[in-house]
């Protein structure tokens, strides 16, 4: 017997309704109730869309109010002090996410840091642990999710973090130890936890551990035995399975097939390779969890290789059919979009597809393809049309690649000489101020551009609109004092998806959201074919911006990688190549920016680290690729164009040699929340252009201090030359108020006045 499995669904809601009742509640304009009811109406929704689409088995416990790992933190009772004082679990639980509300004039705690999950564009919450660290079962959530689907007529699966990866994801706040030595300590509440779960009735348990497709250690392998056993002891009565995903397991596979578990997850999607492994190594009683279907990109599968690869493994051991991953990272249902090309359409499944494609693969498996060779040559003449489709094929961008050259790929001079040409065509301060690009959008910027498409605002009207917001951007930021100055992006719906909806070989979903962080969302667009530039994309509204004001404009960009990093991209062909493409596509636009009168353009490359291969053996060949197509998009720039780049939520250390390589002119990088450690990477000897530590944490609604901003300035001192520093916040301000916005940066330019007159007599930078 197979089993139709999934190993975790989008949270948010097929028209995001998790969202509106988030930021209700955070506006205080509705209930914790209603907050709680809506959450529980989109599990009941989400389960039986599942069952209906033809699951066993449906995950539990995947649902969070913000996210999951901090749903773990919270369980095991992870709160560092500095929330202890909230008394209210919700609000408690939301300070640690977003950062607490100020009280007797104190500013609230700061969040916990936030960071990349795996290579995925959603971000987690940093567990923060001290060498004491004590835990202790604080909620019951996985419980009564499981209850929950139960009184629905559901068999649920909990889905939890597994404790090693838990831990490996946290930071050790003190000196000494690593997270990895509070094993022994947290292991009793998981055991405590996996109790509960039997005694209500929990056949299945899924550990999620993906940190063993990562390099892991000989400890980590250890830690891993260790827990599984004795999981497998304390709880004989609850099946576990242990779920790995996001590529293969390497060298760690036999070690992980011989764990004490029920049932293992193998992406077979980013690792197809270790099935033959797994089918020679695994013990008899082992069920092996296949994850065909794809969990990170939204092509059709292949079902008659997926089902051949099914049979092939169904024939050694006992097997389920499972998504490579959790879903989180798929939209929710192509139903909804009635506006994709059907051409394109045709070649797509969302998470509900994907449901139902695990659950035809396992009916296919149990009763015999023929029983469902309609279904299967439906699905293979759809791919025989993909393959051999006009749509994905222009031979004009595929013959431009083969004439990139190696000039093509740097600037003319040296940044040196480039730094005294870029200061004598815009002299700027010692400590210069600047913001990332985007300015708040308000609700009636997103309300203006869902009339405009919606038709029931015309195109005139819109502009009108949008040039208002920019004029207004461009006078406020005079008045502050700020230097570098920025149009505002109010044009823009999203950084990767504005440009994607203005670039041939992309495709734009209506409802395809994905969750990014807590309540924001993300609607990648999908790139189906090569990419070309109709035309200029950005240079009216950097010249509109620009004819206001005598400061210099930037010239706002997204990377070639970014671009490529937040879409659905093509699985035909090697990402590097579509990333080149769209370098090309990028390069143009530079140019189109600088023959406008722009004298500064920045490229922002958010996503470069988390485009990095989970495994360090494939990052030299990724950073080659992906540094050359920067500077393919960046190098067409004059020496006197300064050339900024903009990365944030990522650790910088391991990868800064590849960051000085993109050779911009200044980098503006995400530092507060880690209080200036990432700066650690960027020493003068190893980053030897501008940098902008960020002083303002933009996720946050907090807004900072003046003594805080000078603190943080003093400690970028500490590693960098004054003349290499940068003022600005840590990422763009789209998703903050202008209530937040307009006391931060008043205090930022403050801050950087500040530090200016006492760094006089410090080295200046060259007239
Ligand atoms: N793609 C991408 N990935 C990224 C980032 C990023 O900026 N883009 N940044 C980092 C993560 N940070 C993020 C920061 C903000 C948002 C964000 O604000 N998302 C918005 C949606 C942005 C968007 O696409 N907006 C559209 C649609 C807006 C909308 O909701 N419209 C309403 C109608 C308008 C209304 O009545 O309010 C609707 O469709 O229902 C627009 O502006 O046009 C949100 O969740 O609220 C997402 C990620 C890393 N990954
Ligand atoms: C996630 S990086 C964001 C950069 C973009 N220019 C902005 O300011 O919003
Ligand atoms: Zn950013």
């Amino acid at each position: 017997m197979s089993i139709a499995t999934n190993l975790g669904f989008p949270r948010m809601g097929r028209h995001r309704e998790l969202k509106k009742a988030l930021e209700q509640y955070w506006a205080g304009k509705a209930t914790a109730a209603h907050l709680q009811e809506t959450a529980r109406e989109m599990r009941r929704a989400h389960w039986q869309l599942q069952r209906a689409a033809g699951l066993d088995v449906v995950p539990c416990n995947d649902f969070s109010l913000y996210d999951h790992v901090l749903d773990t933190a919270v369980m095991v009772g992870v709160v560092p002090d500095r929330f202890a004082s909230i008394t209210d679990e919700l609000d408690r639980y939301f300070a640690m996410a977003r950062g607490g509300k100020a009280r007797d004039g104190q500013p609230g705690p700061t969040a916990l840091e936030m960071t990349k999950w795996f290579d995925t564009n959603y971000h987690y919450l940093v567990p923060e642990f001290r060498h004491d660290q004590t835990f202790h079962l604080a909620t019951t959530k996985p419980v009564d999710e499981f209850l929950e689907a139960r009184a629905l007529g559901l068999v649920a699966r909990p889905v939890l973090v597994g404790p090693v990866t838990f831990l490996l994801l946290g930071k050790a706040k003190e000196a000494g130890f690593a997270p990895l030595d509070l094993l022994p300590a947290l292991l009793p509440v998981y055991e405590e936890l996996l109790g509960k779960l039997a005694a209500a009735g929990a056949g299945w348990v899924q550990f999620d551990e993906p940190c063993l497709v990562t390099d892991v250690g000989d400890d980590v392998l250890a830690a891993v035995e260790q827990v599984y056993s004795r999981f497998a002891a304390k709880a004989p009565a609850v099946k576990i399975l242990l779920a790995t995903y996001f590529g293969s397991l390497g060298a760690a596979l036999p070690r992980v097939l011989k764990l004490p578990v029920a049932a293992v997850h193998l992406d077979l999607v980013r690792g197809p390779e270790q099935l033959d492994a797994a089918l020679a190594a695994a013990p008899p009683g082992l069920t092996l969890s296949l994850g065909l279907v794809d969990g990170r990109n939204v092509w059709k599968t292949d079902l008659a290789a997926a089902l051949a690869t099914a049979e092939r493994a169904a024939k050694v051991q006992r097997v389920m059919v499972a998504p490579s991953c959790s879903l989180l990272h798929s939209p929710i249902d192509l139903a909804d979009e009635t506006a994709l090309d059907p051409a394109v359409r045709e070649w797509l499944a969302f998470a509900k597809q994907k449901v139902e494609e695990v659950a035809l693969i396992a009916r296919a498996l149990v009763n015999g393809r023929h029983r469902l060779a309609d279904k299967l040559a439906e699905n293979a003449a759809a791919l025989e049309r993909r393959r051999t489709s006009p749509l994905t094929n222009n031979p004009a961008v595929r013959s431009r690649l083969t004439t990139v050259t190696e000039d093509m790929l740097a600037r003319r001079r040296p940044y040196p000489d480039r730094r005294v040409a870029q200061r004598k065509r815009t002299p700027l301060p010692a400590f210069p101020t600047t913001t990332i690009g985007s300015f708040p959008q308000t609700e009636d910027v997103r309300k203006a551009r869902a009339a405009f498409k919606a038709g029931k605002l015309t195109q005139t009207d819109y502009d009108a609109f949008l040039r208002e917001h920019t004029a207004q951007a461009i006078r406020w930021q005079e008045e502050v004092g700020i230097d570098v100055l920025v149009h505002g992006e109010f044009e823009r719906n999203d950084m990767v998806e504005y440009f994607g909806e203005q670039l041939e070989g992309f495709a734009f979903t209506q409802n395809g959201w994905v969750q990014s962080y807590g309540s924001r969302c993300v609607k990648p667009p999908i790139i189906y074919g090569d990419v070309r530039r109709r035309g200029p994309m950005t240079t009216t509204w950097t010249a509109y911006a620009q004819s206001l004001t005598n400061k210099p404009v930037k010239g706002m960009l997204t990377g070639p990688v970014t671009i490529l990093q937040w879409s659905f991209v093509r699985d035909d062909q090697p990402r590097r190549d579509t990333c080149w493409q769209i370098a090309l596509a990028i390069r143009d636009e530079v140019a189109d920016l600088e023959a406008s009168g722009a004298a500064v353009v920045q490229i922002d490359e958010p996503a470069l680290r988390e485009g990095l291969p989970l495994r360090k053996a494939d990052w030299v060949a990724y950073l080659r690729w992906a540094v050359d197509a920067f500077r393919l998009s960046a190098a067409v720039a004059r020496d006197e164009t300064q050339v900024h780049t903009h990365m944030c939520y990522c650790e910088f250390n391991d990868i800064i040699d590849s960051i000085a390589a993109l050779d911009a002119d200044v980098i503006s990088i995400e530092t507060s929340r880690s209080q200036m450690e990432l700066l650690g990477a960027f020493s003068r000897f190893r980053y030897p252009n501008e940098i902008g530590p960020g002083v303002y944490d933009i996720h946050s609604p907090r807004v900072p201090t003046q003594p805080e901003v000078e603190r943080l300035l003093e400690k970028a001192l500490g590693v960098l030359a004054p003349d290499q520093i940068w003022v600005n916040p840590d990422c763009g301000l789209k998703t903050r108020r202008w209530e937040e916005v307009r006391p931060a940066l008043v205090t930022m330019v403050a801050a950087a006045k500040a530090v200016r007159d006492r760094a006089d007599g410090l080295p200046r930078p060259p007239a």
